[in-house]
């Protein structure tokens, strides 16, 4: 269903000691983050760590994501994967920004389902991640409604500071 094409040489990188343990959940790496945070329009999206590099996240499809009446936007899907792929740098404590993201659609998304999103580190080759992840319907075994795979770049901290507002004052120590 979601074959990752990898390119030779590419390995797998390890699990960081500090990984939160399977089971647990990850903290919000930054309150105003879209995907994550308290943020009044985002997603709220939950994630708690899977076996290996692997993560489990989830989040209610409400009305403020509609795209066509009673169904989820595309791009706002796109952005809950990007979310989940991004946040397996918390499993890896390797910085890094998404430099492509791939989704296909599979199954409308319609509003007041949960989409349970399964995500993957697949791969590192020098200082790409090669990423992958399902989102399913109402259940982490439901139907598939979409597949996507992320090409993560990694970035010195100093990403964050020359780009952005920097990480002063942040809750994020595991964060970016
Ligand atoms: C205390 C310890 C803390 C450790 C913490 C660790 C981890 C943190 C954990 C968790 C993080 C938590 C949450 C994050 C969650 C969600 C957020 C969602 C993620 C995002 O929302 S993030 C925002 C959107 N994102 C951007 O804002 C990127 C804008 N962009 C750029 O900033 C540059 O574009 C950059 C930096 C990507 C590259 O620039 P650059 O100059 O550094 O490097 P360069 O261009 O040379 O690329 C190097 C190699 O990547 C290949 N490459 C690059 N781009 C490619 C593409 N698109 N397709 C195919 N290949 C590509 C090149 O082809 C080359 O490959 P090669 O080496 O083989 O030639």
């Amino acid at each position: 269903m979601n074959k990752v094409e990898l390119p030779e040489g590419a390995t797998l990188p390890v699990r960081h000691p500090d990984a939160p343990a399977p089971g647990e959940e990850l903290p919000v790496h930054y309150s105003q983050c879209f995907g994550c945070g308290d943020n009044e329009s985002g997603l709220h999206m939950r994630v708690r760590a899977g076996e290996g590099l692997t993560l489990h996240g989830r989040f209610l499809v409400t009305d403020h994501h509609q795209g066509a009446p009673g169904l989820a936007h595309g791009g706002l899907l796109a952005c809950a994967f990007d979310e989940m792929l991004g946040m397996l740098g918390m499993l890896t404590h390797i910085p890094a920004v998404t430099g492509r993201l791939e989704t296909d659609f599979r199954r409308p998304v319609p509003v007041d389902s949960t989409l349970h999103i399964r995500a993957q580190v697949d791969g590192v080759l020098g200082r790409k991640i090669y990423t992958s992840a399902v989102g399913r319907l109402n259940a982490e075994d439901g139907p598939v409604a979409l597949t996507a795979q992320g090409l993560f770049i990694e970035v010195g901290l100093e990403h964050f500071s020359k780009h952005g507002r920097g990480l002063e004052g942040r809750d994020f120590e595991v964060n970016p």
